[in-house]
């Protein structure tokens, strides 16, 4: 890769945050530190947001990403939806705000498949807002997924301490048990032992799984889930991946510890929560939200729309940088292979 990556950002949800952490990222001295970022979003949203971050950012629109010029001071702008600057209420999703910020994602995505960027970092959405628009998926990751054709993939949520891979997502909890198999597990390993090598550039990487159960399971004392279904996976994984360090089934209450004090790479979790809350407590303002196996790389930010405090210029942009630069960080390993 001669120049620096290519990266086409998405403004999320126009009546969360995305819209202001996006003008005030491109205002930073980091966005074009080893990167050329540009914007697929909304024109008149985007110097709405713009001014009320009082940035001086000039939002400059482009028909293609050819034309743009990756300039300091300068957010080229490929539009994607005409909405008005009074649409965006903060909070108050529209048919027509959630439908922008999905065209925003599958413009990206397209742009991506066809080698027209090299990564996409997306900005938050609503769930709520992709169900009032229409939309048959949760979230982005599904979303991504199902236009990639991606059959394998997986939610990292990424920082300098803490990596967390889950096996399950965004599922009631009582579902997880449902649907947590050892071949899905072994696969899961399997993924994040892949995607440490060739996305963050570990040559030997070494996997914490977590136990499901208080004490991992405290020999059968407290479920059987880890010798049933989580032995038997890691015992698979092993033998795929001779070149990684892959632990038994851990006590969740120290495993996340352990890692961040670096004796694993990353920790594979059974369910959302079990790897998100200690996740946030040590990454929020820095931490990055990554889909593995994807034919694409996409990185995002590890909060959400935050409607509470939307359009209102208070909310951190450190996690979208960080999404930014570990695109950016992604592309370079890819090339480098
Ligand atoms: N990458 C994405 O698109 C993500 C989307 N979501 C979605 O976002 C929506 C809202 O989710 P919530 O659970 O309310 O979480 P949230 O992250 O939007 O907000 C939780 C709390 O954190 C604060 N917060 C969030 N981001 C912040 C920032 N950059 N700076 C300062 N404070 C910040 C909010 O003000 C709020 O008090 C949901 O639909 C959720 O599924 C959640 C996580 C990631
Ligand atoms: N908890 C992370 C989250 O909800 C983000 O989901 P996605 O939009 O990246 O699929």
């Amino acid at each position: 890769m001669t120049q620096p990556p290519l990266l086409a950002l998405t403004m999320g949800d126009p009546c969360g945050i995305g819209p202001e952490l996006s003008a005030k990222a491109f205002h930073s001295p980091r966005a074009y530190n080893g990167m050329r970022p540009f914007l697929v979003g909304d024109e008149e949203i985007m110097k709405k947001a713009v001014e009320i971050t009082g940035v001086p950012l000039t939002v400059r629109r482009i028909d293609d990403v050819t034309e743009a010029v990756f300039t300091p001071g300068i957010m080229d702008l490929l539009p994607v939806s005409s909405l008005t600057r009074d649409e965006g209420v903060p909070g108050s999703p529209t048919v027509r705000t959630g439908q922008a910020m999905i065209e925003c994602i599958t413009r990206s995505v397209d742009l991506a498949l066809e080698g027209s960027c090299d990564a996409i970092v997306t900005g938050p959405i609503h769930k709520v807002a992709m169900k009032l628009a229409g939309s048959e998926f949760h979230g982005h990751t599904e979303l991504i997924a199902s236009r990639t054709r991606a059959s394998e993939y997986a939610m990292m949520m990424a920082g300098d301490r803490l990596k967390v891979v889950l096996v399950t997502i965004h599922i009631p909890l009582r579902q997880v048990i449902d649907d947590l198999t050892s071949p899905v597990i072994t696969n899961l390993i399997s993924l994040t032992a892949r995607s440490l090598k060739e996305r963050f550039g570990i040559g030997t990487p070494r996997i914490a799984v977590a136990g499901l159960n208080p004490h991992a399971g405290e020999e059968g004392l407290f479920g059987d889930e880890e010798s049933r279904l989580i032995v038997p996976a890691v015992s698979k994984a092993r033998a795929l991946h001779p070149e990684c360090t892959i632990s038994d089934p851990m006590p969740p209450d120290t495993v996340f510890f352990k890692a961040t004090e670096g004796h694993f790479d990353a920790v594979v979790c059974m369910y959302h929560d079990q790897g998100l809350i200690p996740f946030k407590m040590v990454h929020f303002h820095d931490g990055v939200n990554t889909t593995l196996g994807l034919p694409i790389i996409r990185t995002s930010v590890d909060h959400g729309t935050a409607y509470d405090i939307a359009w209102q210029n208070i909310a951190s942009e450190g996690s979208l940088l960080s999404a930014m630069e570990m695109a950016a960080l992604q592309a370079r390993n890819r090339t480098a292979r």
